[in-house]
């Protein structure tokens, strides 16, 4: 849909209308072009604005059109139509120009932007590239290097940066489209010679060839297996080395390779994904649109410990008052100048000032007795947290929200303590919280909707990805990293090394294997966890019984490397060695090797040769059929919250669409033949046992991910 006037006389006015995002449909495109002609054609009009209705520009094609049936006008005639007219066409930008969007305001004669716009061709974000020109055009205006900054990243540019690159020519803090109006007056009847695009030269350096090189480099490190940047960079590069019309059969081949691949249905369904967490839902009926939050306008943190830190700053930065409470006067003081200088460091990339104001800092509790919301984020320790829930509970004003940032522990318990446990819910932020972008929002039993609402919208305002989990013990995130972790042990027992774990991991996407990782995180962690559970027996025992505990298989290999203080990259030395405590680059350990070859051997293993296929299979599927368990059990609402939780928390592939959507593309069929075969291999791995959610979804044909919200349910009545 896009509608033709004529104002100011002699200026065709054509404004996109396609709520939400004026997304380029079909019936979009037919409209435009019907538009296009209709404006060209009448002698009154003698120039031309292209503008969005309610306050934005466009957001692209619609995404929602890829992988069906396309119909309608193509893209790229219709940008060249535009492009080839002898009336000025000034596009008027105001809201967002992404992708196709801007490709569009590229085939326009000028370009007038708001200062608040932002612009991006965002299609490498989706698996794809600008192919409706905008590979072959953006170079030609900005130059080579420029573009291939803002096409292999797809980054939004504010219209203060899109003035100074060249890519609109007017920027304005009045009425955009008012303003291209009197721009398209000023222009109408000049020659349009040096404003087509295409028809510049590709503003080059002199040597390309280094140039590409270099970038390619740089994109297939940073690219993690996704191609889309790649054919970003041979797009651009046909911009620099071909004429206009050979760039754009490049770019429309590179396209239909991408087109169908699956790292585009991927990362397409993670954009839909993304948006669907928002839309929430509880075991109870309870849902985020009958569900009315409350505002919040002061907020308290409890414990400034790493987490609390970063919580708080994330709070002020979102411009609420904010009490942070520290009672260990050292932790406090170190606290206290370590916010400071992560809000100044904070403020400083964004060019704005830091919300020092914001908080307040007290070493008593009491201080939190007017506040709205609490986080409390003191040491993961029931008994510490149970204290400090029921000192708020007494503390605090009537109707104050009282969250927990524990990563695994009892939400519900937590509730238990406090006279209204309907307030309680969990806020789980990862580390560092004001920069990671995932929280989980864990609901209890007894949570009320309200609760739940306020702590998502304020995740929202947080700038944060909320997803709304039930609670069990760690939750969705760290519920499924459990057997996952546990499977990577196993294979060290039987003769992997990490780092054939680890480069098999990060060949498949992570940004760092599990025992990099587990360097990084800190040993130690786990190790009082499994204290605390009662698995941990000091001392190398030999025979099988010593590898198995509580009826199931376990690994001691972490313990034993704590009990020789072995922490990780803290300590220089974990799975690992590190040049010195706190250096961060892994390096081959000769001890490590050697102590696994005398484990082994002492428990009486043979190490065998295992492949980079076993190891994503054993340490994925596991971690899979979790997920299912987790569906089974209504604590996540659908698929699509697990992945979200995997791609934004844990560095899950984007690429890869996080580990549900990944089962679907592999066939579920293949993942549960798979986890027999390794169940029946390792019969005392519980956690490799087919769930049987995943046998019924097999059963009933293995519907699309999409479907299986759906298929639960039905499957859940019939029980
Ligand atoms: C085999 C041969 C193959 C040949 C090739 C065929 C080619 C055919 C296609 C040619 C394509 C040419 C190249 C162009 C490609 C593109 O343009 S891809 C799209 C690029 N656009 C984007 O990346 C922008 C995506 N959107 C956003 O970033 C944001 O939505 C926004 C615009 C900044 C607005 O943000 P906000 O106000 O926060 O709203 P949201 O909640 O994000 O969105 C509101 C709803 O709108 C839906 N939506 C957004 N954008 C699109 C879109 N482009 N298409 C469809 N739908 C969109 C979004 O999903 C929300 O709806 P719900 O999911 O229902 O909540």
């Amino acid at each position: 849909m896009a509608q033709f006037t004529r104002v100011s006389r002699s200026v065709g006015l054509i404004t996109l209308q396609n709520p939400p995002v004026n997304a380029l449909s079909a019936v979009a495109r037919q409209g435009i072009v019907d538009a296009v002609k209709r404006a060209l054609s009448d002698p009154k009009v003698k120039s031309v604005v292209i503008c969005g209705q309610n306050g934005i520009f466009c957001g692209g094609a619609d995404i929602k059109e890829f992988g069906t049936n396309i119909t309608g006008p193509p893209l790229v005639p219709m940008i060249h139509a535009i492009e080839a007219s002898n009336k000025p066409v000034v596009a008027a930008i105001e809201g967002s120009a992404f992708g196709g969007g801007l490709e569009l305001a590229l085939g326009c004669h000028y370009r007038v932007a708001h200062s608040k716009a932002k612009l991006g061709l965002t299609e490498v974000t989706l698996g794809l590239l600008p192919a409706a020109g905008g590979t072959q055009r953006l170079p030609r205006l900005i130059g080579v290097p420029a573009a291939l900054n803002l096409i292999t990243t797809g980054r939004h540019v504010t219209a203060a940066e899109a003035l100074q690159l060249g890519i609109v020519d007017q920027v304005t803090d009045h009425n955009a489209v008012d303003e291209a109006v009197k721009f398209a007056l000023s222009v109408a009847g000049k020659s349009l010679d040096a404003r087509r695009i295409s028809t510049y030269p590709c503003p080059c350096p002199s040597d390309v060839d280094a140039l590409f090189e270099e970038v390619m480099q740089k994109v297939r490190q940073s690219a993690r297996g996704a191609i889309a940047p790649i054919a970003c960079v041979q797009a651009v590069r046909a911009a620099a080395t071909l004429p206009y019309s050979q760039g754009m059969e490049r770019e429309q081949e590179l396209m239909a390779t991408l087109f169908t691949s699956g790292q585009a249905r991927a990362l397409q369904y993670c954009f839909f994904a993304q948006r669907a967490v928002g839309r929430w839902s509880m075991p109870s009926g309870a849902r985020w649109d009958t569900s009315k939050p409350r505002s919040i306008h002061k907020a308290a943190v409890i414990g400034l410990g790493t987490m609390g830190r970063g919580i708080a700053v994330a709070l002020a930065q979102t411009g609420l008052s904010v009490v942070a409470v520290e009672t260990q006067e050292k932790q406090f003081m170190e606290a206290k100048k370590m916010v400071s200088g992560m809000m100044e460091r904070g403020a400083k990339r964004h060019g704005t000032a830091p919300p020092l104001d914001k908080i307040t800092y007290s070493q008593n509790i009491q201080a939190v007795a007017d506040v709205d919301l609490v986080i409390e984020a003191v040491f993961e320790d029931m008994a510490l947290k149970e204290k400090v829930f029921q000192q708020l509970s007494t503390i605090c004003k009537q109707g104050t929200f009282l969250c927990t940032n524990t990563s695994a522990l009892d939400v519900d318990h937590l509730a238990s303590q406090t006279r209204n446990p309907e307030l309680v819910v969990g806020m789980h932020f990862f580390a560092p919280a004001h920069v990671m972008k995932l929280l989980e929002v864990v609901y209890g039993p007894r949570s009320s909707p309200q609760a739940v609402a306020t702590a998502m919208q304020l995740g929202k305002k947080m700038g944060k990805v909320s997803v709304a989990v039930g609670n069990c013990r760690g939750f969705v995130g760290n519920r499924m990293l459990k057997p996952y972790l546990e499977q990577a042990l196993f294979l060290l027992e039987e003769g992997a090394t990490p780092e054939l774990v680890d480069g098999a991991l990060e060949e498949f996407g992570f940004a760092l294997g599990v025992f990099k990782m587990s360097d990084l995180s800190g040993l130690d962690v786990g190790w009082k966890v499994r204290k605390g559970d009662g698995l941990v027996e000091p001392g190398l025992a030999s025979g099988p019984s010593a590898r198995i505990r509580q009826g199931r298989r376990y690994s001691p290999l972490g313990d034993l490397l704590c009990e020789q203080g072995r922490f990780g990259q803290k300590t220089g030395q974990g799975w690992y060695r590190y040049d010195k405590p706190g250096s961060r680059v892994p390096r081959y350990d000769p001890w490590l090797h050697s102590f696994l070859e005398e484990y082994r051997t002492q428990h009486g293993i043979v190490a065998r040769r295992i492949d980079q296929q076993e190891v994503l299979e054993r340490c994925l599927y596991a971690l899979i059929n979790e997920g299912f368990r987790i569906l089974e059990d209504g604590i996540a609402a659908g698929p699509e919250d697990i992945d979200i939780i995997y791609v934004f928390g844990y560095s899950w592939p984007r690429h890869r669409g996080g580990p549900m959507f990944y089962a679907s593309m592999v066939g579920l069929a293949k993942v549960l033949e798979r986890l027999e075969h390794y169940h029946q291999a390792h019969p005392d791995v519980p956690y490799m046992q087919p769930c049987n959610l995943l046998r019924r979804l097999v059963a009933s044909g293995s519907p699309p991910v999409h479907k299986w919200k759906e298929a639960i349910k039905k499957l859940r009545s019939q029980l």
